[in-house]
């Protein structure tokens, strides 16, 4: 039988500005994911619901305030030589208030959806954003080298509800 891993909560939330086209990634500019463009997001706390995490977050990293949001995928990711995983469920975003602001933990900027960053991205996300532009909710497991760079095993795939 499986022996359930420890996970830990992340949300991951991505604003979209569905007229233009385009998603607001942050460059992270320190600590964990640093140098790469990513969602607004971080550690849900135990205070907090999953989505109030990823509001508070989106807020505190990117000044943008959500109207409203959709979970519309979950991401485990696991490391070798570590025994906890990461469990990061994603958001979108389509109503908010305010304007994208440098933190100091993120710089803000707006993608053509068609034409992502992806060499400067996580390696799971060009395997994923497919599902996304296709308004497919997914479920992806994705096992990482120690390098975090390498993706060793995945399984990836389009989900009816989360
Ligand atoms: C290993 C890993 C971690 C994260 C992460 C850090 C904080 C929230 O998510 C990722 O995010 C993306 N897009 N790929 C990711 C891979």
């Amino acid at each position: 039988e499986h022996q359930a891993m420890a996970h830990r909560l992340y949300t991951l939330v991505f604003p979209m500005n569905k007229q233009d086209g385009k998603v607001l990634l942050g460059m992270k500019k320190r600590g964990f994911g640093r140098d790469k463009f990513n969602g607004f997001g971080g550690k849900v706390e135990a205070k907090e619901t999953i989505a109030e995490g990823a509001a508070r977050e989106l807020a505190e990293e990117s000044e943008l305030v959500a109207k409203s949001m959709k979970q519309c995928g979950l991401l485990l990711f696991y490391f070798e030589n570590d025994p906890v995983a990461m469990e990061v469920h994603v958001f979108l975003v389509h109503e908010y208030e305010g304007t994208e602001a440098e933190s100091d933990e993120m710089r803000p900027q707006w993608f053509d959806i068609h034409d992502l960053p992806f060499k400067l991205m996580w390696a799971d996300d060009s395997l994923w954003w497919p599902y996304v532009l296709k308004g497919q909710k997914f479920v992806g497991q994705f096992w990482f080298k120690a390098n975090q760079a390498t993706i060793a095993r995945q399984k990836l795939g389009a989900v009816e509800s989360l």
